[in-house]
């Protein structure tokens, strides 16, 4: 039975850890006062901010508290859905504003449209949002990657750490769990879907940092399916 379907991770596999912190986190934070300022009344955020305030268990914060709330939450690497919608939200802008490009290794790159040629079917699951992670593959120093995807998992499918976030996943793609592949740097969550059924590759970028019992890569290239 081949491999069907392959689920890509993007923080520290396909993408580099560093322009996820050192750019896209610091232009969320940089920018959340002025996006909630201007966009309280839209629809889409005004849900987002209900349900940040839920999480934190207040009520009819103002905008500035609730900006430095949300600074502070994306500080400590918050993965909560609102506040990762939030901040696709304003990725959004940055990305058609033209103030940088996502980050793709050109190995995943290659890889991702040789599998992409090959018939496979490529997803890609994060702790962002799905529509964070199409802008990412869409305005990629790599060039636009969108049209390699047939889909984008996040959060709402539960958090990449438990088994049951990979059985939604398959439950989606109407696939048995041997005919998908995840392909991740983090173990807890490569544990995770090796739990569920699928097959696994650890992705470990930086040699001699592997640990556990995951094929191993050091970049996509390396990878046979
Ligand atoms: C789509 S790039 C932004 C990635 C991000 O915000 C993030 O939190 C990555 O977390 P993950 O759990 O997917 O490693």
């Amino acid at each position: 039975m081949g491999i069907k379907a392959i689920i890509v991770d993007t923080a520290g596999t396909t993408t580099d850890f560093q322009f996820i912190k050192e750019i896209l986190s610091s232009y969320s934070k940089q920018a959340m006062a002025a996006f909630i300022a201007e966009n309280r009344h839209d629809f889409a955020v005004s849900t987002l901010l209900d349900d940040v305030q839920e999480l934190a268990g207040v009520e009819d914060l103002g905008d500035a508290e609730l900006a430095q709330l949300l600074v502070d939450w994306i500080q400590d690497d918050s993965k909560a859905t609102a506040v990762k919608g939030l901040q696709g939200l304003i990725w959004k802008q940055g990305y058609l504003a033209g103030e940088f490009k996502g980050h793709v290794y050109e190995d995943a790159a290659r890889a991702l449209k040789q599998w992409h040629s090959s018939g496979k079917r490529l997803y890609s699951f994060s702790s962002s949002s799905a529509d964070a992670q199409e802008l990412l593959f869409r305005h990629s120093n790599q060039g636009d990657l969108s049209g390699l995807f047939y889909g984008h998992f996040d959060t709402n499918m539960g958090q990449k750490t438990t088994a049951q976030a990979y059985k939604n996943i398959l439950n989606t793609l109407s696939l048995r769990p041997k005919q998908v592949i995840f392909i991740s740097d983090d173990i807890r969550e490569l544990n995770a879907a090796r739990e569920a059924g699928l097959n696994t590759q650890q992705i470990v970028r930086e040699p001699g940092t592997h640990q556990g019992s995951h094929p191993v890569a050091e970049s996509f290239q390396q990878i046979r399916l």
